[in-house]
């Protein structure tokens, strides 16, 4: 089955991609759409439409109406709904993938992987949130001074109200999905605004909570640039929280949104230690997945590698070894690079190979790249001095900088203004875990690359790299607030019999 047919049919007309509200897929009163080009033949693919601020107001509208009634549905049904939407992702997985391969250039077998693993991550929350939404806390009052035990504190979760998600471009599908199911069990509405590139995606997975049957104006998905509706949506009055994935653009938003809980996951620069008793094997397979998966285009990809000169050589010949094996080419043929995702994207990491070539870096590939297509590339030699060094390419080429003691990689990973992740590599476990204690990162991953995954693991980013954590349990904390309740009794409660 192709995209835009059979169960998605109803979601497209006359060649343009419909938006979601009020249980209905609608045409905007814009009269204008949004092109979206695919990345590797840089044609126009798919188009969506581009909402007005008061079809912003009216999907705001219906998701508060249909949040009250929805936080009263008992937490079992709202699990069997997400189940059920869960199944209908995973079956309908083929046309969803295809979406990912023309508007992101996904590699095919990553697409499908992409949506089998939301599903799971649906179906994950939902059993989560039956479990830790049904737990509170029970507290008397006698043990704090100067009480008796005549007060009784109940908590509970509630939720929160209406919740905004807006997820980046390169996982459309998974960043969607592990806020709407969060925020859906915990009893809130959920209005998305996918990416531009893997808005349509975006559409087919709203597509299938559509039926599994939500309520009515409960869920939301309004597309747009995000430059053009961004603000209108983020600094909205209807809105009660912001779940955000995505560059600097975070930074901003968190700058405008008013008093609201915010979860921001912004870029990252995955530094990758490697001290001179590793696995160099191990390092280096390491290296090449972390680094050049999906083409560079992840927050997680190792974006630095800072090696102790003594087995750098050893490692730079194994990375480039491996980097000769990798497959360049269309994402429909399941290649390991393809093109990233917008032409602005290449020009901008054409600028950082270019920085690096004008300061010395050593060139271990020839830097070739064909429209958005770039070849991966290895700079060894990088210097602090280079933009390589710092900036997040989001795209295939991996720096290495040689470092003569552990402290340096260590400092160069803290004087970073990004803090997602970072890894270690050594046999040493004492002093892999005395690194992770020095790397001031969300997460450092000992003889693994970095990476997000599993979805229930608690991810988070520090300084420029976000704000709160994510992952299935942090996510759904996240979009609830405590309520308590006190019961007040006449006399301490240990005072009859
Ligand atoms: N920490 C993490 O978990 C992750 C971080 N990232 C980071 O994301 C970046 C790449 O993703 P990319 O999609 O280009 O990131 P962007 O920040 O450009 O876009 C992210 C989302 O924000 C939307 N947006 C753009 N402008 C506004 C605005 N003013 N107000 C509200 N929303 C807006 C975009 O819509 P539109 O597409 O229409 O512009 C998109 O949906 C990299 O820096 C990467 O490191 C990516 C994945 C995971
Ligand atoms: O954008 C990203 O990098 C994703 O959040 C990473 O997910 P993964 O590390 O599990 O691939």
């Amino acid at each position: 089955m192709a995209a835009g047919t059979g169960p998605f049919e109803e979601i497209i007309d006359g060649g343009v991609y419909k938006y979601y509200a009020d249980g209905e897929w609608r045409t905007s009163s814009s009269g204008k759409s949004v092109t979206i080009y695919n990345p590797s033949t840089r044609e126009a693919q798919y188009k969506v439409q581009a909402c007005t601020q008061e079809e912003v107001n009216k999907a705001i509208d219906s998701a508060k109406a249909a949040q009250k009634l929805w936080a009263k549905v008992p937490l079992w049904k709202r699990a069997e709904a997400l189940h059920k939407a869960a199944a209908l992702l995973k079956e309908l997985k083929d046309p969803i993938a295809e979406c990912l391969v023309k508007e992101i250039a996904k590699p095919a077998k990553d697409a499908v992987s992409e949506v089998v693993r939301s599903g799971d991550l649906i179906s994950y929350t939902a059993e989560e949130g039956v479990r830790i939404l049904a737990e509170g806390k029970f507290l008397v009052s006698d043990s704090f001074p100067g009480n008796d035990r005549t007060k009784l504190c109940l908590t509970s979760k509630i939720p929160l109200g209406v919740v905004l998600a807006i997820p980046p471009f390169n996982y459309p599908v998974n960043l969607a999905v592990s806020k709407i199911a969060p925020a859906l069990i915990a009893g809130n509405a959920i209005v998305l605004k996918p990416p531009t590139q893997g808005a349509v995606a975006g559409l087919h997975t709203v597509q299938c909570f559509h039926r599994a049957g939500f309520p009515k104006g409960l869920i939301s998905c309004i597309t747009g640039k995000g430059s053009e509706i961004g603000d209108f949506l983020t600094m909205h009055p209807g809105v009660h929280c912001i779940s955000f994935t995505g560059g600097d653009t975070g930074i901003a938003i968190s700058k405008k949104a008013g008093m609201i809980p915010l979860q921001m996951e912004l870029g990252g620069k995955d530094a990758c230690i490697v001290l001179d008793d590793a696995d160099i094997d191990l390092a280096a397979a390491n290296v090449v997945k972390g680094g050049f998966s999906y083409s560079g285009q992840r927050c997680t990809a190792v974006k630095v590698v800072l090696v102790m000169e003594s087995v750098a050589d050893d490692l730079v010949s194994k990375v480039n070894a491996k980097i000769a094996k990798l497959k360049v080419g269309a994402p429909e043929d399941d290649c390991d690079i393809t093109a990233v995702v917008t032409e602005s994207s290449a020009n901008f990491i054409e600028g950082l190979v270019k920085d690096a070539k004008e300061k010395g870096a050593t060139f271990c590939q020839e830097y070739k790249r064909e429209g958005n297509l770039i070849w991966p590339l290895l700079l060894d030699h990088v210097r602090p001095d280079m933009r390589i060094a710092w900036e997040e390419p989001f795209g295939p080429i991996v720096p290495v900088i040689r470092i003569s003691s552990v402290e340096e990689g260590i400092h160069h990973c803290n004087a970073s203004n990004f803090a997602l992740q970072g890894c270690v590599f050594t046999r040493d476990v004492n002093k892999a875990m005395m690194i992770s204690d020095a790397m001031e990162t969300g997460t450092v991953q000992i003889n693994s690359a970095p990476a997000r995954g599993p979805d229930h693991f608690p991810f988070q980013g520090l300084r420029d790299s976000g704000i709160g954590s994510q992952g299935v349990t942090n996510s759904i904390a996240m979009m609830t607030k405590i309520k308590t309740t006190v019961i007040n009794l006449p006399a301490p409660s240990y005072s009859m019999g």
